[in-house]
């Protein structure tokens, strides 16, 4: 007592009555509210930078960023009113953002990671996610789990999953081959024959991926593809000249029914937390549940995360009290995830530490190089005070989970979307790939000069994370290729922003500006990759003007291998299909952590999507 008259004595301006500390929390309440809501927007850097008007809602200019609808038109919009340099809005319009896609302030911002950081909210978001792995750490932790895991991106180590992109896509084509057989073969006999099917190509390719990550990665067979929902409806081949009991005209191109009785019977499945049951009763196994359940979670987000989303992020515990089902397939999709990722992780310890007591260097030399493999012996190596947790460990695993499983996948769906819409250039590649029948070897297939162009163009225009953001950790002086405009009508070769504010990285926006790639900016057109000016190196992105794998020390540590598996998947289904896209049914895609595809008005309730018309290449 004594000790805090003491205090109060000392510090005379301190409160010494309850109304003197109420006034006194009034008073720094109302300081805070006038330094967040006046002061920081009115001392602003960025203030003086020319920018779109309002953006004071709870979404800021989000939307019109972010939103695939509408984010073509303002890119276009906004760089020509104001360059390739300018000012945002965040939420309530009372935080600045900076927007750009100047090559050079791009080139600034990713390569000084000690100053530009991923902000805490995205981390957090991601934490939920991934845990703390790779893609949400930053500083010395970061740096040292990179040099971890590169070698499994090493060349001779993507030869060597050369074989399980082969194996899992040959039992891809060997399920659509299956199930399309049946359903052709189950059609009504009365009606004209149909030759194809309409089928989501979406599903067989993520749990392709999903396969081919746990091989790879975790040395563990999740076995999804044999789970692969879905009906195939039977359907005419789009031009394909037929009469059916007078229905249809000769030559009509086949209007497709995208079946939304069954549509709505697997939505409502879909919702059902009995789910996962259900996949164990129909034999799916440990493996189909885990991705079910992974699939869930990614779907759930899209588009209903939103301003309850980011109080979960904000409010500690929120979730608990206020669970919503968004939050509850996130709990329960990351409980199967970290039971099985802790399973593996301490397996492989046992493992290790037995190859070790018998004196084998490499387990059995081919499966020594798996990421859970490289991880746990390199955590070994270490000094006690340095190894990580196994909860870091398995964070690291969710991580490549979630990087390597829709990433590739979303960009293989959207190559069969844009072949199937290109007939002409389907089948100049499948010519160019059926030089080689079935086997490749990486080099091959790596320099194919059309597949090459196919994926980079859709790389270009499709890509998985449609932007990310950056926090200035100290203040900073930006420098700009292209000079701007500042609102008082000066020319500045350089943007000043404060510590705390927040740059886009607009993958998008720097991918489709038409001042790179001309007014068919969005339009599928691979030859474009034959042009040596495209080709000349601009210095930023892994393909010249293109973000999709950022650049600099963050650059994806996968893009190397996500290429190979997307390639040598395309390789093997265009020999083998024949795709097309059906008319009346428009494709959507919405931004969230990846952008997953959607067939409209079927978004929310079923889940993202990828309806094509499929048949056997017939010869
Ligand atoms: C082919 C499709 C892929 C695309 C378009 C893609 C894109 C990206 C992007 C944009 C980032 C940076 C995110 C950010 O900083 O905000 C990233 C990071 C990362 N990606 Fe990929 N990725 C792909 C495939 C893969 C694969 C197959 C793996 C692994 C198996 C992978 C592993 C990672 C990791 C570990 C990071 C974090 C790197 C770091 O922060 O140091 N990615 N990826």
């Amino acid at each position: 007592m004594s000790l805090l008259t003491d205090f109060a004595t000392k510090n005379p301006l301190l409160p010494t009555t309850a109304l003197g500390v109420a006034t006194w929390l009034l008073a720094i309440g109302i300081a805070l509210v006038v330094r967040l809501v006046y002061w920081r927007p009115w001392t602003s850097p960025l203030r003086t930078l020319r920018g779109p008007d309002g953006g004071t809602g709870p979404a800021g200019h989000y939307l019109e960023l972010l939103d695939p609808e509408q984010a073509p038109g303002y890119f276009r919009k906004w760089t020509d009113a104001y360059g390739q340099t300018f000012n945002t809005k965040g939420p309530f319009g009372l935080w600045d953002r900076l927007w750009t896609t100047d090559r050079r302030a791009l080139h600034h911002i990713l390569k000084n990671t000690d100053t530009w950081e991923k902000p805490i909210m995205l981390r957090k978001t991601l934490g939920r996610y991934l845990r703390s792995g790779l893609i949400n750490a930053e500083g010395p932790r970061h740096r040292l789990v990179r040099r971890i895991v590169n070698p499994l991106f090493s060349q001779s180590n993507i030869r060597g999953m050369m074989p399980t992109f082969k194996f899992k896509c040959s039992e891809l084509r060997g399920i659509w081959f299956e199930r399309m057989n049946q359903a052709i073969a189950q059609q009504d006999e009365a009606k004209a024959p149909k030759t194809a099917v309409l089928m989501d190509v979406l599903d067989g390719l993520n749990r392709l991926s999903f396969d081919i990550i746990g091989l790879t990665a975790f040395d563990h067979a999740f076995d999804a593809l044999h789970g692969i929902e879905g009906k195939m409806h039977p359907t005419s081949w789009p031009g394909e000249e037929q009469v059916e009991n007078g229905s249809e005209e000769p030559g009509q191109r086949a209007h497709i029914d995208f079946d939304l009785q069954s549509a709505k019977a697997r939505a409502a499945a879909h919702h059902r937390q009995t789910q996962v049951t259900h996949a164990v009763q129909k034999g799916h196994g440990e493996g189909s549940r885990i991705y079910e359940a992974y699939d869930r979670m990614f779907d759930v987000c899209v588009g209903r995360t939103g301003l309850r989303g980011m109080l979960s992020v904000m409010i500690p515990g929120l979730d608990k009290i206020w669970p919503t089902e968004n939050s509850r397939r996130v709990v329960e999709g990351m409980g199967y995830i970290d039971n099985l990722t802790e399973r593996l992780v301490k397996a492989k310890k046992l493992e290790l530490v037995e190859a070790e007591k018998q004196g084998l260097q490499d387990l059995d030399g081919k499966k020594g190089r798996d990421l859970l493999t490289l991880i746990v012996k390199a955590d070994m190596a270490m000094k006690p005070s340095e190894r990580m947790t196994d909860l870091e460990i398995s964070g690291a695993l969710a991580t490549f989970m979630f990087a390597g499983t829709d990433t590739g996948s979303i960009v293989m769906a959207w190559c069969l979307y844009h072949l199937a819409g290109s007939p002409s250039v389907q089948n100049r590649l499948r010519e160019e790939c059926s030089a080689y029948g079935e086997n490749i070897s990486l080099e091959d297939l790596d320099t194919l000069p059309l597949l090459d162009m196919v994926v980079k163009e859709v790389y270009r225009l499709n890509p998985s994370i449609p932007t990310t953001i950056r926090e200035a950790k100290k203040d900073d002086i930006i420098p700009l290729e292209e000079p701007i405009v500042l609102k008082n009508g000066k020319t500045v070769s350089e943007v000043k922003i404060r510590k705390g504010q927040y740059a886009y990285i607009p993958i998008e926006g720097l991918n489709w500006s038409h001042l790179f790639w001309g007014d068919d900016a969005l339009e599928f057109k691979p030859d474009r990759w034959a042009d040596s000016k495209v080709l000349a190196s601009t210095g930023l992105g892994i393909d010249q003007n293109v973000l999709t794998f950022i650049d600099g020390p963050r650059k994806c540590l996968g893009y190397r291998m996500g290429s190979i598996e997307v390639k040598s998947t395309l390789f093997s289904l265009v020999q083998q299909f024949e795709f097309r896209q059906p008319e009346g049914i428009r494709m959507y895609k919405w931004n969230m952590f990846t952008n997953r595809p959607y067939a409209w008005d079927k978004r929310f309730p079923e889940g993202s999507n990828m309806p094509l018309i499929v048949r056997p290449f017939q010869g």
